[in-house]
């Protein structure tokens, strides 16, 4: 077997190596976390630990793929990489749950996906006095970050309120009763949203005798970015290790970037004091990117009180290296055609595709790059930024297959049923009381007459609840529960799954305008939930992080196998490519505008940012639209400044450059293009087509 350190600098030798006592790895960008982490899994297994007895916690699913396949790759044991176990938090709190189902007295688990959340919040605001229009009210998506805040962050729902979300404090009491008896409707019916797999994971753990039983089955304890974890995650992983026996955690808090799902960066300083006699180990070589990327990283890396000791040094020979560039663009048009002048050039200097990316704050930013990419055929995907409609198709499915798996499930007929032609929120949550158990305190509403409960498994109750269909919808109704009693009444879990798709085919054929797109989706998750060994695992992972699996099982959307990639900053952490280009590089876009209003939210984009610059192998190339549209139907833009990211120091190691189109109109090539007067300068030059707004005013 070749030797594992082979290749490490000492730093990593020595955190791979590294014996049973607390272990904290402070890591800059592109330092080798991911690589040391996977050594360590494959040293801990060559040193004789068994795969069960490693648990590895990272921040998603296709990273502990990644991880655990390459452990077990270097260990040459390809069954370990299925024995280990490893996730995200979720997943891991979802089998210990089912594990100890008995212990939390659940009889079945019943996990609530946050649209499910705010389903079931929505149906009780009438009770609680929260809905109307004599007064501003939190719809049941505020309440539901209020209360996922409050459990996230450990604060109370009252603080939560006063600070984050002032303008309903006129109505405290309410919100804080309707939480209140959301939380116990929850534990009433065995219902889990995803922060209650956290609640319970640490109740696991904290309960004395069944958390003595799970701690012992793990020797070691990985968590990867630690700095995002939040507090409930924090409090597991002390549970999880009491002393920091065998306990490693990796982060650096320079890239902590989910303040906004109740992280704090301040896990990972408090990490390398928790614990006594706690080795803290600091990798600071940079494996990944020439010297002036990293130049423009250690100017841009926010400062934190572990961030300040690091400075990235790169490993690589950067003689020969280019400076990162900084484009200015006339708008986001141009920006499109800058960007795909430029992928198309690195492309002729022998960049391929997929070796370039395009990231962006938000999604939407990409929005005229992808106009310019189709017209000049330029393949490409896109990563994150996946809304919740964007994966709607998705949860569909699983409602379908709970439904396969109890009848009676309320929220799942109300999702399915919602989706017909004809059928309204009011006759979909009615229909579905109609078929569905109800017990005290039933899920949608008030409880219902037990006599009225139908069971769509029987043909004459299938028929009655059509019956109280509006007419307009019935046959299609109709269809569906036939469909679906079909599909129960298979007792193979592949027939099942083609049941289900079968029933789905025509309503998402009404109900998206995309409709091709997601039933090929569909078709490749229902392929990969058939040939998955464990359904229920499959389901669960397919609830808990719907568009990592949807886009893990996608294909590339066009038929070429090089492709570019678009990908959100989130999406991009821990990825890298050889030449990036970073657009939107404007002060409202990166950082957004939205985070401008606090301290906290500034410190985080600073943090994006940093992520998105240290993602560049080779190249990196920033652009600034110098203005954007404001209403794309109309000529109303706004002048945009530089992000405040790219100080005079940052811009100083930048090659400044105006692209060709903005300097050919206006002849003014070799000033300085980030002068605000010169920028005007080429705005004044384009002519505009008026929209005539006097004549509709
Ligand atoms: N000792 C090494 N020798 C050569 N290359 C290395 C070494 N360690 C890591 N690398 C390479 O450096 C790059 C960055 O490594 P890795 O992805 O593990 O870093 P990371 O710290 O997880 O990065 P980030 O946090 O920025 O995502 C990868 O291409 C990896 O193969």
């Amino acid at each position: 077997m070749f030797d594992l350190m082979e290749g490490l600098d000492p730093a990593q030798a020595a955190a791979v190596e590294h014996g049973d006592g607390p272990l904290v790895i402070v890591a800059g960008a592109g330092t080798g976390k991911t690589t040391t982490l996977t050594a360590r899994v494959a040293h801990q297994l060559r040193r004789g630990c068994r795969p069960e007895e490693l648990l590895l916690l990272t921040f998603t699913r296709r990273a502990a793929a990644d991880m655990t396949s390459r452990a077990a790759a270097l260990c040459s044991d390809p069954t370990a990489a299925r024995r280990i176990w490893s996730g995200t938090f979720h997943a891991v709190a979802h089998r210990l749950v089912s594990e100890h189902a008995r212990a939390l007295g659940l009889h079945q688990i019943v996990l609530l996906d946050p649209a499910d959340v705010v389903d079931l919040l929505e149906t009780m605001r009438d009770e609680f006095q929260l809905t109307g229009t004599h007064t501003r009210l939190p719809s049941a998506q505020s309440l539901a970050d209020i209360c996922s805040r409050a459990i996230n962050t450990g604060l109370a729902a009252r603080t939560v309120i006063e600070r984050d979300f002032p303008q309903y404090d006129h109505v405290t009491a309410e919100i804080l009763a309707l939480l209140g008896d959301f939380m116990t409707t929850k534990r009433r019916q065995g219902l889990l949203d995803f922060d209650d797999l956290l609640l319970a994971m640490r109740a696991l753990l904290s309960d004395e005798a069944t958390g003595t039983r799970i701690r012992a089955r793990w020797r070691q304890v990985l968590v990867d970015e630690y700095q995002d974890l939040n507090q409930i995650q924090v409090d597991i992983v002390a549970l999880l290790s009491p002393a920091g026996r065998g306990l490693t955690v990796v982060g650096d808090d320079a890239q902590a970037v989910y303040g906004f799902r109740g992280a704090h960066s301040a896990h990972l300083i408090d990490a390398t004091r928790r614990f006594p006699g706690t080795t803290v180990v600091r990798l600071q070589t940079n494996f990944r990117s020439v010297q002036p990327i990293l130049d423009l990283a250690n100017i841009v890396r926010p400062a934190g009180e572990l961030a300040q000791a690091l400075t990235l040094t790169a490993a690589r020979d950067s003689s020969g290296a280019g400076r990162a560039a900084l484009r200015m663009c006339y708008d986001a048009a141009d920006q499109a055609r800058a960007v795909a002048e430029s992928v198309l050039q690195a492309r002729e200097e022998g960049a391929a595709l997929h070796d370039q990316a395009v990231l962006m704050r938000a999604s939407d930013h990409s929005r005229e790059l992808e106009i310019e990419l189709r017209i000049r055929r330029i393949p490409y995907v896109k990563y994150g930024g996946l809304r919740y409609t964007d994966t709607a198709h998705v949860k569909d499915l699983i409602a379908a297959l709970r439904i396969t798996a109890n009848p009676q499930s309320e929220l799942s007929l109300y999702r399915l049923l919602k989706l017909h032609r004809h059928v309204g929120k009011a006759h979909a949550r009615n229909l579905s009381r109609m078929l569905s158990a109800s017990p005290a305190g039933t899920v949608l509403g008030p409880g219902s007459d037990p006599d009225l409960d139908l069971d769509l498994r029987d043909p004459a109750h299938r028929a009655e609840a059509v019956a109280a269909a509006p007419a307009k919808a019935r046959l299609a109704v109709a269809a569906t529960l036939d469909g679906l009693a079909a599909a129960i009444a298979n007792t193979e879990a592949a027939q099942r799954i083609t049941g289900c798709l079968d029933v789905l085919r025509p309503l998402v054929k009404v109900a998206y305008l995309d409709a091709a797109l997601r039933q090929d989706d569909l078709d490749r998750l229902a392929l990969a939930a058939a040939a998955s060994s464990d359904l229920e695992r499959f389901l669960a992972e397919l609830i808990l992080d719907p568009a990592g699996v949807s886009t893990d099982f996608a294909q590339p959307p066009h038929i070429d196998d090089d492709y570019l990639v678009l990908s959100t900053v989130h999406s991009a952490k821990g990825l890298e490519w050889e030449h990036v280009h970073l657009i939107h590089v404007t002060d409202g876009a990166f950082p957004s505008d939205m985070a401008l209003s606090s301290p906290n939210g500034l410190a985080e984009e600073a943090r994006l940012f940093y992520v998105a610059v240290t993602r560049a192998r080779d190249r990196l190339s920033l652009y600034h639209p110098q203005r954007l549209h404001r209403d794309v139907f109309k000529d109303r833009h706004v002048f945009t400044q530089r992000s405040r990211f790219l100080t005079d120091e940052a811009v100083a190691e930048l090659d400044v450059s105006h692209h060709d189109t903005a300097t050919a109109d206006t002849g003014q090539s070799g000033n300085d293009p980030a002068d605000p007067a010169r920028r005007s300068a080429d705005v004044a030059a384009r002519v505009v087509i008026p929209t005539m707004d006097d004549l509709f005013a």
